[in-house]
């Protein structure tokens, strides 16, 4: 498969390396030193783009692959409100956007176990939740991505909860996410439930990047061919 890299970054070159193993060929590098080379034509040339970019640019990259008609894997974070924009463009060009927030296996088996662990303290209101996601300090974004869909799997249950925020909040319908940017963190994300009697707590700590990389190549080989929306959990079927 022909890979289009937008973004030749920390994960542009975790990416290249993975594919390269798994016998794909990169026909595209785009970093900043070469921003030029973003153009439509060049774009065209791969079967795949995977875009790895940041906040600011992510919507417009995204728009310029689906222009040219390339099938794209989104892993930016920080871009969500005009994710309903780009989805919306998609089906009108007939064609392929899969994003995901995080595309390790194991932080979508974390997700699964966030939202069933949610709906089995939803009736128990003795307990309250908060989320903490520990990353390098140059991540441009806060809170995490991950921890952005991890906060929306525990608001669908615990009812109490009205919306998340990203401070220290004394309002007991805040979801408060504690954001902390330690080197060289390549992800942590944790949940707590506490009452007056215990506490359950549950985590997921990647050790590198190894984990998204690959996830976002097994997006590419599965987003190759296709039309429409897609994530993660339709990659690994969960
Ligand atoms: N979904 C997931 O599983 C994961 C998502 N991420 C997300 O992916 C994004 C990138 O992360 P990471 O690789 O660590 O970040 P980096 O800053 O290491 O890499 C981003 C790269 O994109 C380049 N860039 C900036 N603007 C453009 C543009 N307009 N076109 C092409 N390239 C551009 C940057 O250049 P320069 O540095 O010169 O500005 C930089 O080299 C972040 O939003 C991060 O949160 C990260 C890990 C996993
Ligand atoms: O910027 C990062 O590094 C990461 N970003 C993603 C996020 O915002 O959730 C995924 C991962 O945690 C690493």
């Amino acid at each position: 498969m022909k890979i289009a890299l937008i973004g030749y970054g920390k994960m542009g070159h975790a990416i290249e390396e993975i594919a390269l193993q798994r016998g794909h060929e990169i026909v595209l590098k785009v970093g900043i030193e070469n921003i030029e080379d973003n153009t439509i034509e060049n774009i065209r040339k791969a079967d795949v783009a995977i875009e790895f970019t940041g906040p600011e640019v992510a919507f417009d990259n995204v728009i310029k692959c689906l222009q040219a008609g390339v099938p794209v894997v989104s892993g930016s974070t920080g871009w969500l409100q005009r994710f309903d924009e780009a989805k919306a463009f998609c089906n009108k060009q007939n064609g392929a956007l899969l994003y995901a927030s995080n595309f390790s296996v194991g932080v979508n088996i974390f997700f699964a176990i966030n939202k069933k662990l949610a709906e089995l303290i939803a009736p128990h209101r003795e307990y309250n939740v908060s989320l903490t996601e520990i990353h390098h300090t140059q991540k441009k974004d806060a809170p995490s991505g991950t921890a952005i869909t991890l906060a929306e799997g525990i608001l669908k249950s615990i009812r109490q909860k009205k919306q998340w925020v990203n401070e220290a909040s004394n309002n007991p319908e805040d979801l408060q996410i504690i954001s902390e940017r330690i080197d060289p963190a390549p992800g942590t994300h944790s949940i707590t439930y506490t009452s007056d009697i215990d506490d359950i707590e549950i985590k997921h700590t990647a050790h590198n990047r190894k984990g998204f990389a690959t996830g976002a190549v097994l997006a590419a080989e599965f987003l190759q061919n296709k039309k429409g929306i897609y994530s993660m959990s339709d990659v690994l079927g969960l």
